[in-house]
Order: structure tokens, then C-alpha cells, then sequence
């Protein structure tokens, strides 16, 4: 029991005219009584304090409603004196968000608790606070390790967990630069429809969505997630709402703790109260979009309007998402590149690509503890940059690392997988560590035994064909989580799971089983799907082309998706849809080219007649041939002045380029190249990564005929440009603009231009390289006699590179058009720039917008214009020149008949004095 000294304070609070606490809580009686929701925190703690006793605590309890227990509270605290008053205020202080609609009022009589009180400890009994704690529990435990494919081999989320690049895009997924770090991706950078709450986050397959949220959770369950005030967080996979029954309803409430955690002790349900009052104390995440085995429309669905109401759990889910339910709370989605999701419900867009050689390094160091190994391995890296391209997605990385080490520890000898590797040979040797795993361990003399794929194969085959049996089952209904009995109607034992294929699912289950299965990744799923094709000896050899015809069924329709309406009146989802995402049926088609390849005959003849085998080459073959041909008939050329026919691919182009590499076909390569009619191919947006450029590179190094290449905008990289080396020869047109280039593969590229001589246009803007590159760049443009057109605005080329420039455009014979807009020039590069153009006589457009340059380079500019012929139009928007500077050039321009236009927007003028400047008719200001 505390003392008290009540008169005393009340005497003290009568003196200075002051309200006393006790009058306090009788003037503010009516909001107290119609504020204060949670009365059992208050109790606990009066009770524990010693300001009320058992027997007031059965009074207040007897009150029927929640308003007459406070009223009693407060009669029996008034009643104690003025420390059992100021106790009850500290403690509506102390547990801030149970309290939260007081702490304005709080505020407002300027509340500051007393030192005798803050002596006095408070403690948090109230259930939202408590919630708030075991959410973050349980989040902490479940985030803790990365899955790994040996569940007795998990690995700590902290201990392999790298950044990759997050590339933030606006509306139209343009650039919009990089995100520094996670804690960024609540903020407000990059945001772009204020009113939508969803943060839209995209990847290809394995680049690390998954493991990016549950860095996030992990933060957040540490208190270490900046950006946000978040007091709830909810965890979900998408996948989950494919296994409801259509029948299956749920409510908001239950969605959210059934598939989270249930509060503890809230008979009076003030948790979900609260969440319903305080949406913006609420994160989400919600993992694998493209998951969803339905056409979801987000604009044109039926409302929920109550967060009572029992329907189908996807409704639920999508009026999560467009701000219908829990208004104001935020959402993180992730999705595969390419999923269709109507930005009308995203807030802001950032897509993941991949590690950076920076983060490969340190991935590299992370995986290899011993130093022999981290050499061995990034020697092996930096001799291959198509293998790095494939390492660039986290998990294809993580497979050749995981599987470097087992093999490695078993057989000395054991090296990366060779330059040419595909994708189907990296789950080949996933496949491979698994069964050799299982295997019983050679005798300790034997241990150093050679490496013999085929027989690991082959003693694994009764096992592998249950398991692709599995995948391709769950494939054909547009299923990844199995449950017992499927399991065991494939043949799976026991003893099999152990291997590593399959993983259990914790929870989602409608029935609370929980022995559900799925397969460790998507992609995973995929490869074995194509497996049990190619094993099937019971099918007929054309049903190895099942998953074409379905993606090629559901290409000819998907213009047809944009009018229909799904979900719309009825509150369940559609059951076959041939709309959804396909992605994972793709990948089946491509491991099907990587097992039937002549490559892998060898291996695959030990588990199929080698007649079957190459009956089903055949087939494939044939199919490809024919599909490719009818591809590049349909694609829509047209027609240009400058740069001839013009075509730009369907994003199955990209596919279908994959899937001749993974086949290694020459012939398909050849028929390929000269299918591509059009002079120029335009692979903008088409989301083409690093790994991709060998499959480009080996259809183009079939051509004959030379090509324009557009590919800007993508995930190209330096790994790519030195996959695509053999392929500039070929190349007049190189665009790679926003393609995370820097200076190690433009010297590659500087090199092939001087080797070739054919390139005629090169567009490298808003990449990353220095003046290191800007100096290989400006090389080969000076020896080079075919370039005419050159844009590299946005890089960092500085005055180094400007001056290398400047020796390079001095006299230059076919170069017209230049920029090095945002490239850090400031007036001493602009000078030597100046400078050497006054004798070039073939430069029309040159561009110098967005650098550094101030009155000091005026003088130079100035009789640049004065003395150069050639140049029509300079532009030097948003420099540093003020109205001296710009009079220097105006005066000269009136020398110089041949320049149309100086564009001066954005430098140091005032409206005034721009109008009078662009009076003179050649200075723009606008
Ligand atoms: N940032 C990372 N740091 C370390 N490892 C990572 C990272 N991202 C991904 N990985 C590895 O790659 C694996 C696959 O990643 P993840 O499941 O997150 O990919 P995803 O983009 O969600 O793929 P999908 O779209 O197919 O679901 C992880 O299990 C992990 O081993």
C-alpha cells in the first residue's frame, strides 16, 4: 500500500487555484466514462498497487455494463484521495494504445505524472498491448530461420539473409531509382497514388519476395522496422486462399487470427475492436499474388461491408487490398513480374532484381565460412558471367552454393557447373544432392569416390517419378500444397519425404490438418512436373506438349481477360479459369526442353528407353520449330524511315527464347534467327535478366543479317553485356538504358564496338557507370566511323569523362547526335567539351541538360556558337547560368545562322528576364 497525503495536495492544489486530480476526474467525468474501453488493465493494476482491495474490485465487476465499471472506478479512486487519482491517470499514460482516444485529452490538460507517481511501476495487463506482444512473438519464432531443403539443416534468416536490388518504379514502371534498404519500402519515396494503401512489391521466380517479407516480419517483430508505427502485423500467403472450398466462408475477424494467432484472455473481443477502430496500426504482407488460382478483378468487386460478414475468404482478401476492409490499414504484395494487378489499388511499386555482383560477394562470403572455398567458388563466378547471371536470383543461387558444398564435401574434385550450364542442370543437380544424400554413405576409405550422376539417378528413380508424379498432379489442377492421402497415392513413403522435395505447411488447412505438403519452391514443382513427362512410358509421346498447348490456349485468349468481369455478384471465386497466371507452367515447358536436350541424354537414358527418349526429342522438337516460326509470322512489324522494319515482341518471346537454349538446338537456334525479319527488335519492358542473354546471344550468333537490339529498360546487368559479347557483331543498334550497367562491362562493350565498327546507335542512359567508362566509351566512339547517335544522360561520367569526350568528338566524322545530360559536368568539362566541338562540323543535337554547368563555361560556349557550323540545337536545360552568362551566348548566336534553338529552361533566371531573352527568338525558355 502506497502512502498517501491527500489533504496535503489538495490543500496545495486550493492555494495555487489549481484544479485538484479528484476535482479533475469529476469534471471530466463524462468523457472518462465514455472513453475508457478497457477496464481490466485499470483493475490489475489498482488492485496491485494497493489502492483498491478485493472487495472493490467485486463492486466494479458487478456493474452491468462497461460505462457503470468505469463510473464505479472512478467513484472508488476519488474516494481513495488524490495519489489513487493520479495513479488511475498514469496508468491511462502509461499503456498508450489501450488508452489512445484519452491521449489527446491527455494532452490537452497538459498531463505530466508526478514524481511520487512514476515511483509507482504500471504494468500492461490490457489485451492489446498483450496482443501486440505475442503477435510479435510468434512472428520472431516462425522468422527466425530461412527454410533450407534439410529440415535438420535450417539456417538462420540473419545468418544468409542479403540485400538484392529494389528498384522503385512509378505508374508506368518507369525507374525511379534504388531503394537503400528495407526500412524504405513503407516510406513515402516513390509513392504514387496516395489514396491506395498497397505496396506492390515484384520479382521473377526465386529472386527473393518470400524471403524479403519475412526480413520485413522479422523486423518488425524486433521493433527494428522503420517507417512505420505499425501495432499488428498479419502474415499471409496467397496460396492459401486456393485451398478454401467454394463453398468455405470466413470473417474478417477470423481470418485474421485463425491464420495468425487468437488474442488471449479478450472475452470482451477489444482486440479486433480496436483493430476495426485503428486500421492504420495494421501491416499486412501478403506473399506469392500470382499464386491465386482465380481472375481477380480489385476494382469490380462485390463489397464487404461488414467486417462480421462470413464469405468466401478471397473476398475478404480482396477487399483487403483496395482499402474496402480495414480502410487505412497498409498492405505489402508480392507478385511475379508480370502479374496483372490494377494500379488504381497500388500505392507504390518496387521490383526486385536480384543480387549485384556487391551483393553476390557478400552472399559468397556469407555461404563460405572457409576461405578456400569463398576463392574457389568466386574464381570459378568470375570466369563465367552467364553462371553469375543465373546466380543473380537468390535461389538459383542458393542451389549451386548448397550444392557445391554437399558435393564438394563428398568428392574433392567437385567444381562449379561449367559456362554453359542451364537452369534444368542446376535442379539436376539440386536432384542429384538429394538423392546422394539419402544414399548410405560410402565406407570412410571410399568417401573420395567418383562422382556418377547416373547411378545417384537410378538408385533415387522409384522416389524422383512419386515425386514428379506428385508435381504434375498438382500442376494439372493448379495445385502446390498436397494433402496425406495425395502424398500416398503417388508412392511416396515415409522414409521419402525425408529427402527434401517437400516441405509441411503449417496451418492453412480448412480441416486443422496439418499434415499438408508442399513442394520447397514453385519452380521445384515445375521441374518435376516436366520430369514426370518425360518419364511417363504409359502416355502418348504427344502429351509431353500438354503445358504448351495450355500456355499457348491461354495466350490466344488473354486479350479477351480485359473485358471480362470475374467475381462479379457472386461471392465465390470461379473454379477453371483460363486466365490465371501461367508462369509455373512456362517453367515446366522449360525444363522440359532442358531434360530432353541431347545434352542431358546421357543421364536421362538411364531412367527412359532410349527409343522413347528420342521419340520425345522429336515431338519437342518438331513442336518448337513449327511454334517459333508461327511466333515471329505474328509478330506486329512495322515500318520506319531511319531505322527500317521495326518489331516489338510479346513477352512469349522470351519464353520461347529460354526454351531453344535450355533445348540446345542449333537448327531451332538458326530457324529462329532467320525468322526475325524485321531489321530492328524492340525487348523493352520485356523484363529480360542477366541470365537470359546467353539464350538471346545463342539465337544471335546464328544471324546473318545484321540487327537493331532494343532491350532498354530490363534487368540486363554486367553479366549480361558479357554474355551478349559475341553477339555485337551483329548488333547496328545497342540500346540498354536502365539496366544497371557499370564500367566493368562497358569495357567489354567499348571493345566490341572497336573491334566491329557496325553500331550505329548506342543508348546507354541511366545506367551506373563512371568516368572510368565514360573514358572506355568516348575510345571507341573516336575510332569508331559508324556511330551517329550516342545517349548516355544519367550516369557519372563527371569531367573525366567529359574531357575523354571532348578529345573524341574533336573532328569526329559521323557522330550527330550526343548527350551527356545528368552526368555531374561541371563548367570545366563543359569548357574542354565546347572547346573541341568548335571544328566538328557533323554534331546537330547535343545535349548537356541537368549537369553543373555555370557562367564559367560561357566564354567557351560562346564562341562555340560562334565559330561551329553545324550544331542545330544545343540544350542546357537546368544548369547553373544566370543572366550574364546566358547574354554571352545570346549575343553570339546572332553570329551563327545554322544553330535553330538553345534550350535554357531551368537555370538561374527570373521569369522577366527569360521573357526577355526569348525574345530573341532562338532561346528557349519553355
Ligand atoms: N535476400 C536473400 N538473401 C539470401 N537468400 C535469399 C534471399 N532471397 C532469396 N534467397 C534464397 O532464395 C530462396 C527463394 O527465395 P524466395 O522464395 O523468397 O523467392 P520468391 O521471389 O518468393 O520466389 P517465387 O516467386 O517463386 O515464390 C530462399 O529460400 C533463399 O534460400
Amino acid at each position: 500500500m502506497y502512502i498517501m497525503d491527500s489533504s496535503a495536495e489538495e490543500a496545495r492544489a486550493g492555494l495555487t487555484g489549481h484544479v485538484s486530480t479528484v476535482q479533475m476526474l469529476t469534471l471530466h467525468r463524462e468523457l472518462l466514462v465514455s472513453q475508457v474501453k478497457s477496464t481490466q488493465c485499470i483493475m490489475d493494476n489498482l488492485l496491485q498497487s494497493g489502492f483498491l482491495c478485493i472487495e472493490d474490485a467485486e463492486i466494479i465487476q458487478r456493474a452491468a455494463t462497461k460505462t457503470d465499471q468505469v463510473r464505479k472506478i472512478l467513484e472508488l479512486v476519488q474516494r481513495k484521495g488524490v495519489q489513487a487519482c493520479e495513479y488511475f491517470l498514469y496508468i491511462l499514460y502509461k499503456v498508450y494504445d489501450a488508452y489512445i482516444d484519452l491521449q489527446p485529452w491527455l494532452k490537452e490538460i497538459n498531463y505530466q505524472p508526478p514524481d511520487f507517481i512514476r515511483d509507482i511501476p504500471v504494468k500492461n495487463t490490457d489485451p492489446i498491448s498483450r496482443y501486440c506482444e505475442k503477435l510479435r512473438h510468434e512472428l520472431g519464432r516462425d522468422t527466425r530461420f530461412i527454410a533450407s531443403y534439410a529440415q535438420r539443416e535450417e539456417t538462420l534468416l540473419e545468418e544468409l539473409y542479403t540485400d538484392t536490388l529494389m528498384e522503385l518504379l512509378n505508374d508506368r514502371n518507369e525507374s525511379l531509382g534504388h531503394l537503400e534498404g528495407l526500412g524504405q519500402l513503407l516510406g513515402e519515396q516513390g509513392v504514387f497514388n496516395s489514396q491506395a494503401e498497397t505496396v506492390l512489391v515484384t520479382g521473377d521466380a526465386g529472386v527473393g519476395k518470400s524471403i524479403l517479407l519475412q526480413k520485413l516480419q522479422r523486423l518488425w517483430s524486433k521493433r527494428e522496422l522503420e517507417q512505420t508505427d505499425a501495432m499488428f502485423f498479419f502474415k499471409f500467403r496467397c496460396r492459401m486462399f486456393s485451398t478454401f472450398k467454394e463453398t468455405d466462408e470466413i470473417s474478417l475477424r477470423d481470418l485474421l487470427f485463425k491464420y495468425n494467432c487468437y488474442p488471449d484472455q479478450d472475452v470482451d473481443n477489444e482486440v479486433f475492436s480496436y483493430i476495426l477502430r485503428f486500421p492504420e496500426k495494421v501491416l499486412f504482407t501478403f506473399d506469392g499474388y500470382d499464386e491465386i488460382q482465380a481472375d481477380l478483378d480489385l476494382v469490380n468487386v462485390p463489397e464487404v461491408v461488414s467486417p462480421e460478414e462470413r464469405t468466401h475468404p478471397l473476398l475478404v482478401l480482396i477487399n483487403l487490398l483496395c482499402g474496402k476492409l480495414l480502410n487505412g490499414s497498409r498492405k505489402v504484395l508480392t507478385a511475379r513480374t508480370g502479374t496483372d494487378v490494377q494500379s488504381r489499388v497500388i500505392r507504390k511499386r518496387v521490383a526486385l532484381r536480384g543480387f549485384s555482383p556487391a551483393h553476390l560477394q557478400t552472399y559468397t562470403n556469407l555461404h563460405f565460412k572457409e576461405q578456400e572455398h569463398r576463392d574457389l567458388v568466386s574464381v570459378q563466378l568470375d570466369a563465367s558471367p552467364h553462371l553469375c547471371g543465373l546466380c543473380s536470383i537468390p535461389l538459383f543461387c542458393w542451389i549451386v552454393f548448397k550444392s557445391f558444398k554437399h558435393l564438394r564435401s563428398v568428392y574433392d574434385d567437385f567444381e562449379l557447373p561449367e559456362a554453359c550450364v542451364t537452369l534444368t542442370n542446376i535442379f539436376l543437380l539440386l536432384s542429384e544432392v538429394f538423392f546422394s544424400r539419402g544414399a548410405t554413405p560410402p565406407p570412410v576409405l571410399l568417401k573420395r569416390n567418383t562422382r556418377c550422376p547416373a547411378d545417384t539417378f537410378r538408385a533415387g528413380l522409384r522416389p524422383l517419378t512419386a515425386f514428379s508424379k506428385l508435381a504434375l498432379l498438382g500442376m494439372e489442377r493448379g495445385g502446390f500444397v498436397f494433402d496425406q492421402e495425395e502424398v500416398a497415392s503417388c508412392g511416396l513413403t515415409d522414409d521419402d519425404l525425408k529427402v527434401g522435395f517437400l516441405r509441411p505447411v503449417s496451418r492453412y488447412d480448412a480441416c486443422e490438418n496439418p499434415s499438408t505438403f508442399e513442394f520447397l519452391h514453385l519452380t521445384l514443382q515445375s521441374f518435376l512436373a516436366a520430369f514426370s513427362l518425360v518419364l511417363d512410358e504409359q502416355a502418348s509421346v504427344g502429351n509431353i506438349l500438354k503445358f504448351f498447348t495450355e500456355c499457348s490456349r491461354r495466350g490466344n485468349t488473354s486479350c479477351l481477360s480485359c473485358v471480362v468481369h470475374c467475381i462479379s455478384g457472386s461471392s465465390k471465386p470461379r473454379g477453371k479459369d483460363p486466365f490465371k497466371t501461367n508462369e509455373h507452367l512456362q517453367y515446366a515447358n522449360l525444363f522440359l526442353c532442358g531434360l530432353l536436350s541431347k545434352a542431358n541424354a546421357d543421364l536421362l537414358e538411364h531412367m527412359v528407353p532410349a527409343a522413347l527418349l528420342k521419340r520425345k526429342r522429336a515431338v519437342l522438337k518438331s513442336y518448337l520449330s513449327t511454334s517459333v516460326r508461327s511466333h515471329l509470322r505474328g509478330l506486329p512489324l512495322y515500318n520506319t524511315e531511319q531505322e527500317g522494319s521495326k518489331v516489338h515482341v510479346l513477352p512469349n518471346f522470351l519464353w520461347m527464347l529460354r526454351c531453344i537454349f535450355e533445348t540446345g538446338s542449333k537448327e531451332v537456334a538458326q530457324l529462329t534467327a532467320k525468322g526475325i525479319t524485321a531489321d530492328y527488335i524492340k525487348l523493352g519492358y520485356c523484363n529480360v535478366f542477366s541470365g537470359d542473354c546467353s539464350a538471346l546471344n545463342f539465337v544471335l550468333q546464328h544471324r546473318r543479317k545484321r540487327l537493331g537490339v532494343d532491350m532498354d529498360n530490363n534487368n540486363i546487368s554486367d553479366y549480361g553485356v558479357k554474355q551478349l559479347r559475341p553477339s555485337f557483331s551483329k548488333m547496328t543498334v545497342v540500346r540498354l538504358c536502365v539496366n544497371q550497367i557499370s564500367d566493368s562491362s562497358v569495357e567489354v562493350l567499348a571493345e566490341e564496338l572497336i573491334k566491329h565498327r557496325v553500331v550505329e546507335v548506342l543508348g546507354l542512359g541511366s545506367n551506373k557507370f563512371t568516368s572510368m567508362g565514360g573514358k572506355y566509351l568516348a575510345s571507341a566512339i573516336q575510332k569508331s566511323t559508324s556511330i551517329f547517335d550516342v545517349g548516355m544522360w544519367g550516369n557519372s561520367i563527371g569531367d573525366e569523362g567529359a574531357r575523354a569526350f571532348a578529345e573524341a568528338l574533336r573532328n569526329h566524322p559521323s557522330l550527330t547526335n550526343l548527350s551527356l545530360s545528368a552526368n555531374g559536368i561541371t563548367s570545366e568539362g563543359g569548357r574542354s567539351l565546347a572547346e573541341a566541338l568548335k571544328g566538328n562540323t557533323m554534331l546537330r543535337i547535343f545535349w548537356l541538360v541537368q549537369n553543373e554547368l555555370s557562367d564559367d563555361v560561357a566564354p567557351d560556349m560562346a564562341e562555340l556558337i560562334r565559330s561551329n557550323t553545324g550544331l542545330s540545337h544545343l540544350w542546357l536545360i537546368n544548369n547553373q547560368l544566370t543572366v550574364g552568362g546566358i547574354r554571352q551566348l545570346s549575343e553570339a548566336l546572332s553570329h551563327n545562322t545554322s544553330l535553330k534553338e538553345i534550350s535554357l529552361k531551368g537555370n538561374c533566371l527570373s521569369e522577366e528576364e527569360e521573357k526577355l531573352f526569348e525574345a530573341e527568338g532562338r532561346l528557349r525558355f519553355h
